[in-house]
């Protein structure tokens, strides 16, 4: 069964004076239980805009959105009780507060009743890592620690559905695995998770849906195998000890994509035939370290998302 279910939503902000921005352009999605779909494309894509939307904190201007058969404009309350939200960076919680009254504060707001929620909150608290810390404001943690206080406030009314927008940003790499140990075991207790990011690794490892999202439209959606199968993204070929006509022989390969060199050599290429006379030329010249390495969502991201200009 569906627990997210939505049909041709989008959402178009009119600022007072010129154009509007249409930041969702006619999404439509559905998301079964215990999946964990991922929702990657480039800045301001529409994604935050979607998760607001599902989250109850943002109205659409056309479509529907469902969550656990709730509509999210006219049961927003039966639906909040449903999701649990993981922000990224500093958006959502009382600096002033240490994690403990954060948690305190929350579950009362969630009507778990104060027994129920001093026993989660120290849960949690433990779970995380925050022990020592507990009784710290907030506002004096690192990045990493504020999203792990992000991360236990969501879980602490054990929703079903959990969306995340950029739960690992500012996490280090020990708590960046931690991270995706723990979706893994919430995967594994059934839980549906939606979960924005930027981190193709992140997606690949812990999501069984991606779905890329550009101008406000979905472009791809399904699990990355397939995504990858259906594009034929190019394979990645490495090697150490490159010299300078071995690499410029690679690059006139009908085939490559693209070759990288900074003393060490990095081709992008298209088909199997590419890939073999690129591995001889590098055999030939003695090229060390030599790696290929199969197509990831990185290479899907490439190939699907056109480049845009960099614009601040
Ligand atoms: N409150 C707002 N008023 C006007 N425009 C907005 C507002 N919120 C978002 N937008 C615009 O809507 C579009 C989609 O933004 P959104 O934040 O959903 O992107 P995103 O995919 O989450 O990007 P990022 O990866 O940078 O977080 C952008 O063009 C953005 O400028």
């Amino acid at each position: 069964m569906a627990i997210v279910d939505v049909q041709e939503l989008g959402r178009v902000f009119t600022p007072r004076r010129g154009a509007g921005v249409t930041a969702l352009d006619g999404v439509t999605l559905s998301i079964g239980e215990g999946e964990v779909l991922g929702l990657l494309g480039p800045n301001g894509a529409g994604k935050t805009t979607l998760s607001r939307i599902l989250t109850t904190l943002l109205l659409p201007t056309s479509g529907t959105a469902r969550i656990g058969g709730y509509d999210v404009v006219r049961q927003s309350k039966e639906v909040r009780r449903l999701i649990g939200l993981v922000l990224g960076g500093d958006r959502g919680l009382y600096g002033r507060l240490t994690a403990r009254q954060n948690l305190l504060y929350w579950g009362a707001l969630q009507g778990l009743g104060s027994r129920t929620a001093r026993q989660r909150t120290e849960e949690m608290l433990e779970r995380f890592g925050l022990g020592a810390r507990a009784d710290d404001r907030v506002e004096l943690f690192s990045r990493g620690m504020v999203q792990r206080v992000h991360l236990a406030r969501a879980l602490l009314s054990r929703p079903p559905l959990l969306i995340m927008d950029e739960p690992t940003n500012g996490m280090d790499p020990h708590a960046g695995a931690g991270f995706r140990e723990l979706v893994h075991e919430l995967k594994g207790a059934g839980c549906t998770i939606v979960l924005t990011t930027h981190d193709m690794h992140e997606a690949q490892d812990v999501c069984t849906r991606i779905a890329l999202i550009d101008h406000g439209r979905i472009l791809r959606i399904g699990a990355a195998g397939e995504l990858l199968a259906r594009i034929g993204a190019p394979r990645t070929i490495r090697a150490e000890g490159v010299t300078a006509e071995a690499a410029a022989r690679i690059a006139e390969l009908p085939g490559t994509v693209e070759v990288t060199e900074q003393g060490s050599l990095t081709a992008r290429l298209d088909g199997a035939q590419a890939q073999s006379a690129a591995l001889a030329v590098l055999v030939e010249t003695r090229a060390t370290e030599i790696a290929v390495a199969p197509p990831g969502l990185t290479e899907l991201y490439r190939t699907v998302i056109t480049d845009r200009e960099f614009a601040l």
